[in-house]
């Protein structure tokens, strides 16, 4: 089948599109794939939204004209791809994740989705995961398995969002995935505030710095870091931690290297069961250079995906795209040693167009 996966991720940047030929066991060929950025109201509101989801209802108006914005910008970039599909996987913006009260929320509408592009769209995804126990995320384990066939294994693939989350394939077929820490949300936020910029552009403010042991310390006692498998993160989980930590006495740029260091360091502490020969890493962190050099010196060999001929930042959005098509198969998106669900376990739900009326005659 023709998909076109979209995700919007934790760092709020935009929405990514990807076109993929799959059957949602092996990956085909790849298409059109695109980023399309949120303008920046939009951006900004929908950071204020993660930190009010909490108190909010599932019906709240606010969220729903924020969501019917974000849905115009998704049809955008399905039309922007410019392919033919026969199905779409929609993601949604995630607002709050707090799997521990068996509650994940994405924002969007797949109604106005499939109205806007006539074409059937998986979405939901999550909520069966966290339903039965899971953690509800990573789901992109299936498919970096389905894309790393022919590697060799023990390989571990690393994303860094505005969360990182890692998998990590066995050489006896194993399958583990977790949140590992925080990737570049934090340090965007920092950037934001300290920099007036979008994110720690190429490195630069924390190249600039130097890593404060001490806050890097009290960083890294947080509680999530022990956790063992299966574990998974909201993007403002850290926002304690960092708080006491003494980061806020810190220059602009040692807060940005240590900050970089703080996610490289949660990588290197994720508890899988034995070293990777390789670590490919995809999202917008692998663009970081202070990022990249702090992972190669915790842990080794470390490369961009694109070394493998993959694309690091369309990965996710292809992804949802596969995920759509196990969505249409009942195949499972998630697995025991992934989010730790009790059995693999297909979920999401898929939405139609509804059909037009045919125009009765003489009407
Ligand atoms: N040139 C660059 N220099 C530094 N950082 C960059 C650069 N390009 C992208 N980034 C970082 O990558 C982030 C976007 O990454 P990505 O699109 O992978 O995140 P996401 O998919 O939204 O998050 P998640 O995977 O957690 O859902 C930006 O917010 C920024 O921090
Ligand atoms: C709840 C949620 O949206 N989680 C995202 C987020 O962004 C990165 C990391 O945290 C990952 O667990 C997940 O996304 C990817 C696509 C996943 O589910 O595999």
């Amino acid at each position: 089948m023709r998909a076109i996966g979209l995700m919007s991720g934790t760092s709020l940047d935009g929405v990514d599109a990807a076109w993929i030929e799959t059957d949602g066991e092996r990956v085909g060929r790849t298409g059109p794939a695109l980023t399309l950025p949120y303008p920046a109201a939009l951006r900004a509101e929908l950071r204020a939204l993660l930190d009010r989801a909490p108190g909010l209802g599932r019906h709240d108006p606010e969220v729903a004209a924020i969501a019917a914005r974000l849905t115009a910008r998704h049809a955008e970039a399905v039309r922007a791809i410019g392919a033919e599909a026969d199905i779409l996987g929609f993601h949604g913006q995630t607002i709050l994740h707090r799997p521990q009260q068996r509650l994940t929320w994405q924002i969007g509408d797949p109604a106005g989705l499939a109205a806007a592009t006539g074409l059937p769209v998986a979405w939901d995804f999550r909520s069966a995961d966290v339903a039965a126990g899971g953690e509800g995320a990573p789901l992109v384990p299936a498919f970096h398995a389905a894309l790393a066939c022919d590697l060799p294994k023990p390989l571990a693939v690393l994303n860094i969002g505005g969360v990182a989350n890692v998998t990590y394939l066995g050489a006896d077929g194993s399958l583990l995935a977790c949140d590992t820490g925080p990737g570049n949300g934090p340090l965007d936020d920092w950037a934001a505030r300290h920099g007036n910029q979008d994110c720690d552009r190429d490195g630069a403010l924390s190249a600039a710095g130097r890593v404060d042991a001490t806050v890097l310390r009290r960083l890294l006692a947080d509680p999530y870091l022990a956790r063992p498998l299966p574990k998974s993160l909201d993007r403002l989980d850290f926002g304690r931690t960092l708080a006491a930590s003494g980061l806020e006495r810190l220059s602009p740029a040692d807060g940005a290297a240590t900050l970089v260091a703080f996610t490289a360091e949660a990588v290197a502490r994720a508890p899988l069961p034995a070293a990777p020969r390789r670590w490919l890493v995809c999202g917008g962190g692998r663009h970081n250079p202070s990022i990249m050099a702090a992972l190669r010196e915790r842990l080794g060999a470390v490369a961009a995906v694109e070394s493998v001929g993959w694309d690091g930042d369309t990965l996710e959005a292809a992804c949802f795209g596969f995920l759509a098509v196990r969505v249409l198969r009942g195949l499972p998106l998630s697995f025991p040693g992934t989010t730790g669900v009790p059995r693999p376990l297909p979920g999401g739900t898929v939405v139609r167009p509804v059909a037009e009326q045919p125009v009765p005659a003489g009407g």
